[in-house]
């Protein structure tokens, strides 16, 4: 097998890790531009795994989910060799049964956002990958492992519904996304996971549940306070999870993501584009 690198992006409310050890501070350039921060590089104690850092909002919190640069974030750490992504994130329960202080390994997506570039293959050469099961289901195993032992109850699978913020939803929303059989709800996961995606990146997301969005009548609706609230006491529980994570990293050799662009790119090699060539050569190589 070869090495493995466990990359973590880190949402609201995670903006280290406190575990990992013997770290540098990488700052990557890409063809998209600069990267939310810069990468923290290190290892987990008595670990294997190289563990890549990244605060999708950036220390201090300050990229919106609208200005987040989702395409250097997912470039950058995949010129690092990153093999696996853990995506973690707060979100809102569109579901009684998923409770504010639980988790969800989330398997699908929907897309509602308006105005993020949400593809690498946009200029000079096309490509469409599969997207049928947006997440790696072997890394989706291995973090339900890895969640085990934590006292916090876990939900395996659900529907992230992906808004674009910044402002929270209104009922009238939030009930739709309820109709829809969607499970929680947030403002970042998109594009991200589909950057990943066509970067063969496996990627699966750690959800912490922060409140009940504001579908039901009997509850309160979402207020920043609460959120902050909800993650101040369960930010360590993600942290300890990625951290079982990285010890246990799974072989993700069959991942859907794995081959994602083999037969995913419909421009012909004459009729790609040399800017093109040149800017996705951290992705494609001699492929392109
Ligand atoms: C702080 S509440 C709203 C904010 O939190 C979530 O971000 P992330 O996925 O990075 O944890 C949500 O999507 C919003 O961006
Ligand atoms: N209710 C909510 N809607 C969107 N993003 C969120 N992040 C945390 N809670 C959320």
């Amino acid at each position: 097998m070869k090495a493995q690198t466990l990359a973590i992006i880190g949402g609201s409310g995670l903006y280290e890790m406190g575990w990992l050890e013997d770290i540098e501070e990488v700052s990557v350039a890409t063809p998209y531009g600069l990267p939310s921060d810069a990468i923290l590089r290190g290892r987990v104690r008595d670990g294997e795994a190289t563990v890549l850092f990244i605060p999708r909002h950036g220390r201090g919190h300050r990229f919106s989910p609208s200005t987040i640069n989702y395409r250097a974030n997912i470039c950058a750490l995949k010129m690092l060799g990153a093999t696996h992504v853990l995506s973690v994130s707060a979100v809102g329960s569109l579901r009684e049964e998923i409770a504010p202080g639980s988790l969800v390994i989330v398997d699908q997506f929907v897309d509602l956002t308006k105005r993020r570039t949400s593809t690498f293959f946009d200029e000079g050469i096309v490509a469409h990958v599969a997207f049928a099961d947006p997440t790696c289901p072997i890394l989706a195993d291995a973090v339900q492992q890895a969640a085990q032992s934590s006292s916090v109850q876990v939900h395996k699978g659900g529907t992230y519904v992906c808004i674009e913020g910044p402002q929270f939803s209104s009922r009238a929303e939030s009930q739709i996304y309820r109709g829809w059989g969607a499970h929680v709800i947030g403002m970042t996961n998109m594009p991200e996971a589909k950057l990943a995606r066509e970067a063969e990146l496996p990627y699966v997301t750690l959800a912490l549940v922060t409140d009940y969005d504001c579908w039901s009548a009997d509850k309160e609706a979402v207020s920043m306070e609460a959120v902050v609230e909800v993650l101040n006491r369960t930010v360590g529980h993600a942290r300890e999870i990625a951290r079982a994570l990285a010890h246990t990293l799974p072989d993700v050799s069959t991942s859907p993501a794995q081959h994602a662009l083999k037969r995913a790119i419909i421009t012909t090699a004459p009729a790609t584009g040399p800017d093109a060539r040149a800017r996705l050569e951290w992705l494609l190589g001699r492929r392109a």
